[in-house]
């Protein structure tokens, strides 16, 4: 027996038939179903918040899903879909088997465009546009909720301009609630604020420039005035922008008044919205707080020392040099593809440029990395963070390609530590001036090392080390996988394995795995990355270019994508789990 409104509703055919003057029940009803399951399901829950009425009311007006609706990013689509048939299943959202925590067409016919990274909607949905024109469909509509942060970068741009010249049926609506994960930066967001502190369009209106019928700003928590607006858009015809001025963490004190901590603030009471705690005792600190405060400790010796982030102040801790040094650290916002020419541009005045960008968000500034950096042998010194298998943001986000996208640039040195103290030591012998740019990968989350602090050291580019010695088969691994290879050395019975960490996918210390291939008959690599041309297929080459007839198993993950879940879970399906590696071992020995 239905007891609230959103109990009786599964999909928006079962509240269009409700009065826009019940609405407003359905929006405290929703928000409170996301508010208690993030709170112990955890997730993505400001942005979420701040879109509740906007949902409704696209889903109320738009004949969904034939009308066409895209989310940018899509952090922000929990409510969309609660709304479309997923409420039962919700709390399955971003857990192994479970919903994605992203739209995803495969999910549900009302994931129009799978999404996660920033900034795409408005070409997908163009797309879409132009396409239902070619097939004679001049009803469909095509609606892009692109944020204000997500419309800075420039693919959004692209598409805007794209769209401006078509009379195509597309509705871009700028969700405009003046922050990012971190506060919205540059010369748009002053742009918005202006024109959403006035309450009317600028006069120097960016939209209508581009040929878009700009309306707004309108207050997105007022249902009848989004209805009313929305509705009155349907019959506009060609390209259409309505700016909706919303509130991150809307509905819940602490997540609107710290909008940054409740992007994704992890567990907290739902009733009082306070944190809870997390364990008490002493732990590892993560890798991204290790660089920060390195960097810091680098750039107070070094004026020359220049921090970079695409919009990840908090997620990468540049916000420590940010804070300290707000002269010579940069947030660009989400502006990856600028970021890195940027940082190439200052190496080329001998600035020592720290370009941090998570490894999945650098795929987008690939051509860069090659035409702009190395192809210039710019020194510039990449901090990849959420390298490897982040874990439940899933498959859009786990930065598992690097090692293999990176390895085949010439001029590019690429290392990755397998402990907080190499990351500091790389960062250290970067910071003294590398006649080469440096790609530096490093995982999500918690490092291995307690007693991390130690004094800096140089390190010698280019090469591995034997931190285990054995006779019998010999592990060749880079980064922090060693852990699960150490962990599955301690659980199993077997000894004698060597273990050694390259360190360097690029350059190979060949003089010591010469050694390793005269003294070991069978070699196992493993790498937190994709095994097609990551570190086992560097190691198949040396073997194949200097004609070794090891037995060689390459242990890392395979032509897939891999789904969401925790990063155990995920690893263990990759065949790169402590468990998993002991099992190798007994097989290979
Ligand atoms: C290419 C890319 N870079 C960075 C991110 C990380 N990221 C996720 S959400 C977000 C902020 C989005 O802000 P906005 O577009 O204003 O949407 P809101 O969260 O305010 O709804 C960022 C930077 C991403 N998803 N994709
Ligand atoms: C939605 C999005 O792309 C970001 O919020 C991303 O999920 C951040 O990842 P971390 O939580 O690893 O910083
Ligand atoms: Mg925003």
């Amino acid at each position: 027996m239905a007891t609230t409104l959103l109990d009786s509703i599964q999909y928006p055919e079962d509240f269009r038939k409700l009065a826009p003057g019940q609405l407003p029940q359905l929006a405290k009803e929703l928000r409170k179903f996301i508010i208690d399951i993030v709170a112990t399901k955890e997730g993505h829950l400001g942005a979420s918040l701040g879109v509740v009425e906007l949902t409704i009311a696209l889903h109320y007006v738009f004949n969904t899903p034939d009308d066409i609706l895209v989310w940018d990013v899509g952090h922000q689509a929990y409510g969309h879909k609660i709304l479309t048939g997923r409420k039962d299943d919700f709390h399955t959202n971003r857990r192994l088997n479970g919903i994605s925590g992203f739209p995803k067409i495969a999910e549900s016919v009302y994931d129009t465009f799978g999404v996660g990274h920033s900034s795409t909607a408005i070409s997908a949905a163009l797309g879409m546009a132009i396409a239902a024109q070619l097939n004679g469909d001049s009803k469909r509509q095509h609606i892009a909720v692109v944020g204000d942060a997500s419309i800075a970068s420039g693919m959004a741009f692209e598409g805007l301009n794209h769209a401006g010249v078509t009379n195509t049926n597309l509705l871009v609506i700028l969700n405009d609630n003046a922050i990012g994960i971190d506060p919205s930066v540059g010369a748009l967001k002053e742009y918005l604020t202006r024109a959403s502190v006035k309450k009317t369009p600028n006069q120097d209106n960016i939209f209508e420039a581009l040929n878009f019928d700009y309306s707004g700003p309108v207050d997105g928590h007022n249902l009848i005035a989004l209805i009313q607006e929305l509705e009155r858009l349907k019959t506009v015809q060609g390209p259409k922008l309505l700016h909706v001025i919303t509130k991150k963490g809307k509905g819940l004190r602490q997540a609107e008044k710290d909008q940054v901590k409740y992007h994704a603030p992890g567990k907290f009471d739902s009733n009082t919205g306070e944190l809870l705690p997390k364990s008490s005792v002493l732990q590892p600190p993560k890798f991204q707080d290790v660089f920060g405060i390195t960097l810091v400790e680098l750039a107070e010796k070094n004026p020359k020392i220049i921090g970079i982030t695409p919009a990840m102040p908090t997620g990468s801790s540049l916000k420590l040099m940010m804070d300290k040094f707000p002269q010579r650290a940069f947030d660009v916002g989400i502006a990856e593809q600028h970021a890195v020419t940027f940082a190439a541009g200052l190496a080329t005045q001998g600035m020592l440029v720290f370009c941090n960008i998570y490894s999945t968000f650098l795929q987008r500034a690939y051509d860069q990395v090659i035409h702009d950096v190395c192809l210039q042998k710019l020194p510039v010194i990449f901090c990849l963070d959420r390298s490897g298998i982040v874990g439940e943001d899933g498959a859009t986000h786990h930065g598992i390609f690097d090692l293999a996208y990176l390895r085949c640039i010439p001029n590019l040195i690429v290392f990755a530590p397998r402990n907080e103290v190499e990351l500091r030591n790389i960062m250290y012998t970067a910071s003294l001036g590398l006649n080469l740019p440096i790609a530096i990968r490093y995982p999500r989350g918690r490092g291995s090392t307690i007693d991390w602090r130690k004094p800096f050291t140089k390190k010698e580019i280019g090469k591995g080390e034997c931190i285990k010695e054995g006779n019998n088969l010999a592990i060749l691994s880079i980064g922090t996988i060693v852990k699960n290879v150490e962990k599955a050395l301690t659980e199993s019975s077997i000894q004698e394995v060597a273990i050694y960490d390259l360190g360097f996918i690029k350059p190979l210390d060949e003089k010591l795995l010469h050694a390793v291939f005269k003294k070991h008959k069978t070699i196992i690599t493993i790498e937190d990355g994709v095994k097609s041309g990551g570190f086992g297929s560097a190691i198949l080459e040396f073997a194949a270019n200097y004609d070794y007839k090891n037995t060689i198993h390459v242990a890392g993950i395979e032509d897939q994508f891999p789904e969401h879940g925790s990063v155990e879970e995920l690893q263990e399906l990759c065949g790169i789990s402590p468990i998993k590696i002991s099992q190798l071992l007994k097989k290979l020995q």
